[in-house]
């Protein structure tokens, strides 16, 4: 049995055949209803994930939880590494057992709208789009958040309680927590907090994209504008997966582009003057 989590509660125990490779599924518009029906309909999948996780068939949920800790796995690497498309895979393959599922990503990225997380290729999932993470037990109600088994997190770059939630989520409540992120920015210092859960971990995957320059593995992220805030939203109109070399190469066409810039500006303030 398959289950999946979109953007509303009653949408949080819907079990689906639907696979997220199957975008139009996803792409309704999410009513933001708690069907009593539907809420019930998700205790079979959780005695299923009780008993995939080791529980008997008479284990209780609260048993459940006690017996089984959670866990904390970590998706990290450059944009257009395949980071989303490896936690939608991941979450599909835990509802694939039974567990329910609930998928969230950061209100800053409306680059595709907010109700649902979208790779780089289109791939789509409902998920709930948040301000922080410690807002998402509310907006789900205590009944709900206590029969979610597994947390999918992407863009957790841009979520500062990422630490304390997961914390919360794993070793309090029993979750198994998924997190897509980027370790680093177009500078490759530690973006966020996705490094501050890296101890808490039970695993971490670096994953690496092509180098749009060369075709070799990629590691970083080249930014191809000159704005130098740290969260700047965009795809591939902005950033390009690169390998070390034409990042240091990207860096220095960059910076002379910059020195050039300031001259011309200089130049022109001094002729005005
Ligand atoms: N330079 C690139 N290297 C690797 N994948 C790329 C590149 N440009 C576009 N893609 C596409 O991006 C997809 C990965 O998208 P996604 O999972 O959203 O990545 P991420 O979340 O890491 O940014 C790949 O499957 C590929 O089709
Ligand atoms: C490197 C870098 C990226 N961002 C933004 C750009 C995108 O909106 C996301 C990353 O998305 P992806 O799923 O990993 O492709 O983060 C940023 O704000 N600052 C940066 O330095
Ligand atoms: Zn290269």
């Amino acid at each position: 049995m398959r289950s999946l989590l979109a953007a509303s509660a009653a949408s949080a125990f819907v079990r689906s055949s639907a696979s997220p490779l199957r975008p139009p599924l996803f792409a309704l518009p999410f009513r933001p209803q708690l069907s009593s029906t539907r809420f019930c309909a998700a205790r079979p999948v959780s005695a299923a994930a009780a008993k995939s996780r080791g529980g008997g068939a008479g284990c209780s949920e609260m048993e459940d939880r006690a017996v089984h800790s959670g866990e904390i796995h970590v998706i990290v690497g450059p944009m257009f590494a395949g980071k989303t498309t490896a936690l939608l895979r991941r979450v599909q393959a835990e509802a694939d057992t039974g567990r329910t599922l609930a998928l969230i990503k950061s209100d800053k990225d409306n680059r595709y709208g907010l109700d649902s997380v979208v790779t780089h290729d289109g791939t789509k999932m409902a998920c709930w789009a948040l301000p922080e993470l410690s807002s998402f037990q509310d907006k789900l109600g205590a009944e709900a958040y206590n029969k979610v088994d597994v947390i999918g997190i992407d863009e957790a770059q841009f979520f500062d309680d990422l630490r304390d939630f997961c914390c919360k989520a794993a070793d309090r409540d029993g979750k198994i927590v998924i997190v897509a992120g980027l370790d680093g920015d177009y500078k490759r210092n530690k973006f966020g907090s996705v490094l501050d859960i890296i101890p808490l971990a039970d695993s971490v995957t670096k994953l690496t994209a092509r180098c749009e320059l060369c075709g070799r593995r990629a590691f970083f992220t080249l930014r191809k504008t000159g704005d130098t805030k740290t969260e700047l939203i965009g795809g591939a109109d902005v950033y390009m997966p690169v390998c070390r070399q034409h990042y240091l190469d990207g860096q220095i066409v960059i910076e002379a582009t910059r020195i050039v810039l300031d001259l011309e500006r200089s130049t022109v303030t001094s002729d005005v003057k």
